[in-house]
């Protein structure tokens, strides 16, 4: 156990660290603040939800000078949403210390990041092509920058971003430190990072699993076609405080989100085509609670840090076993508990083979449940509710209309009564979705001679594109709404070698 007063720290961040209610330090801000506040180059690599983003934060805001107004550091993110959600915590770990940190991301009017970046920022967040049009409009000077971060590095050094990396990079001074976080770190992908890094230190929390043993983790196994019922019944069962369910591609999750409406729950939709300002507006709906589900693509599976999620459901096994350690990582998080439930077709017992080998962790199948299960979850959820009202609250306003109603009936008629009118019996409203082909078979994630869904099963090219919204570039190279199957996907292809091709 180490305690963050052990380790040094400047009085100014101590302060914020105790306003964040931080006590002791996760292993992996125990093991690379000491290092990054040498000034080594680290590659930190430890299990979602474990503090990572304090574990750069903290020394880099110790290394910034307050009375340089220039740019010092920035942090790089994959997604919008993330940026945000990392600068903010910057914001927190620097408040003792009054430092400057802005986001910049796109989807966000450009003149008013131009307006912001005049208040001088100490840091700067952002996503590579945002950042990237900043630079070269010279809004952005990063002569001074001394830390570059970059937050989950493999997504970044993957090929959909390497370019725009490289050449943010190329803008930063080369006596630079440079660092680099993910929970996953593939080893192509390492030995590109160390191209970017001076003999870097490679701090990994030794873990048995890559993933988080504080999450469950299950299977059921079913046709395409029990997907939506299954999941209905599920959620019904399982009563989650929040959910994230991650469908394959932007399409899927559009019909997801409306036909869980149709069907009673509160839920709605997140990926890349919708607006930047729709985009925030359902995520801070699903923080504060005002929606239950939240329906999203790989874009939400990274770094998003949401309390309340209790359960992540795969509604479409994921396509690299990478992705699948993040989108659970979701979920038990920060010592919390959670559960994990993938739904696998027949035909891709080979994915989740490939998933179980990566994490080195057996998922438990689950049954089908039944339609009587759900009913029985609801009525269960709505007893607890019940339970608890008569132990916690105070009855007084409704005990003569009880009473009352006691003169006529049995109280056991009664309570039936309450339960029914309380429970959400299942709805059967017959929903159709549109297929989805299963998931490409691959084998082991990024190696070189992996093949792809296009080879595989000829439905057409596998472009590698992720359903991610920074990079420009990539955005603009294919009209959205274009109707292949695989543009409308988040397919992140499995052979490193493929989609460095297919991105160029
Ligand atoms: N030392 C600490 N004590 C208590 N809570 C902490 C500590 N460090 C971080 N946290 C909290 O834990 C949560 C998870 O942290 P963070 O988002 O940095 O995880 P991560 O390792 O980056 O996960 P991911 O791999 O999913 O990005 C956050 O809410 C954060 O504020
Ligand atoms: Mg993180």
């Amino acid at each position: 156990m180490t305690l963050f007063s052990e380790l040094g720290l400047d009085r100014t961040s101590m302060k914020s660290i105790e306003r964040m209610g931080f006590e002791e330090a996760s292993p992996i801000q125990a093991q690379t603040i000491p290092l990054a506040l040498e000034g080594k180059d680290i590659i930190g690599q430890a299990q979602t939800g474990t503090g990572k983003t304090a574990a750069f934060g903290i020394p880099l805001i110790e290394n910034i000078d307050l009375q340089d107004d220039n740019v010092q550091g920035i942090v790089i993110a994959p997604t919008r949403e993330l940026a945000i959600q990392v600068s903010e915590e910057l914001f927190k770990l620097g408040y003792g210390k009054r430092t400057r940190v802005m986001a910049v991301y796109g989807g966000q009017d450009i003149d008013r990041q131009i307006r912001a970046l005049k208040k001088k920022p100490h840091i700067i967040v952002g996503t590579p092509g945002r950042l990237l049009d900043h630079i070269k409009r010279k809004n952005i000077k990063l002569g001074n920058v001394h830390t570059v971060v970059l937050d989950e590095a493999d997504e970044m050094l993957n090929m959909g971003f390497i370019e725009d990396i490289e050449s943010i990079l190329s803008n930063v001074p080369g006596e630079r430190q440079t660092l680099l976080f993910s929970a996953t770190m593939p080893e192509p992908i390492r030995k590109i990072a160390e191209r970017f890094m001076k003999d870097p230190t490679l701090v990994r929390v030794k873990a048995k699993e890559m993933t988080v043993s504080l999450i469950d983790q299950y299977y059921v196994e079913l046709r395409e076609n029990e997907k939506f019922d299954t999941l209905a019944r599920l959620l019904d069962i399982q009563t989650p405080e929040l959910a994230i369910v991650f469908g394959r591609t932007k399409r899927r999750v559009d019909e997801l989100s409306s036909a869980l409406n149709v069907r009673g729950y509160s839920a709605e939709g997140i990926h890349g085509d919708l607006s930047q300002a729709k985009r925030l507006s359902v995520l801070k709906k699903f923080k504060e609670g005002n929606i239950d589900v939240l329906v999203a693509t790989d874009v939400a599976a990274r770094g998003l840090d949401i309390s309340g999620v209790t359960h992540v459901y795969n509604f479409d096994i994921p396509q690299d076993p990478e992705s699948y350690v993040h989108r659970i990582g979701r979920t038990g998080r920060a010592g919390k508990h959670g559960e994990a439930i993938t739904f696998v077709t027949p035909r891709e017992r080979g994915q989740l083979a490939a998933v179980e080998h990566t994490t080195k962790k057996r998922m438990e199948k689950m049954k089908t449940p039944t339609l009587t299960e759900a009913l029985e979850g609801q009525q269960k959820a709505v007893t607890e509710r019940i339970v608890n009202t008569v132990e916690n609250e105070d009855l007084s306003l409704y005990l003569g209309q009880a009473e009352e109603m006691l003169q006529k009936y049995s109280a056991a008629d009664l309570v039936a009564a309450a339960l029914k009118s309380l429970t959400k019996e299942p709805d059967a409203t017959p929903i159709k979705l549109t297929d989805e082909a299963p998931a490409p078979m691959k084998r082991g994630g990024y190696n070189k001679s992996g093949s792809n869904g296009r080879q595989r099963n000829g439905r057409g090219p596998s472009t590698g594109r992720k359903d991610y919204s920074g990079a420009k570039r990539r955005d603009s190279r294919k009209p959205s709404g274009s109707s292949n199957r695989s543009n409308n996907s988040n397919n992140s292809n499995n052979s490193y070698n493929k989609r460095e091709k297919l991105n160029k």
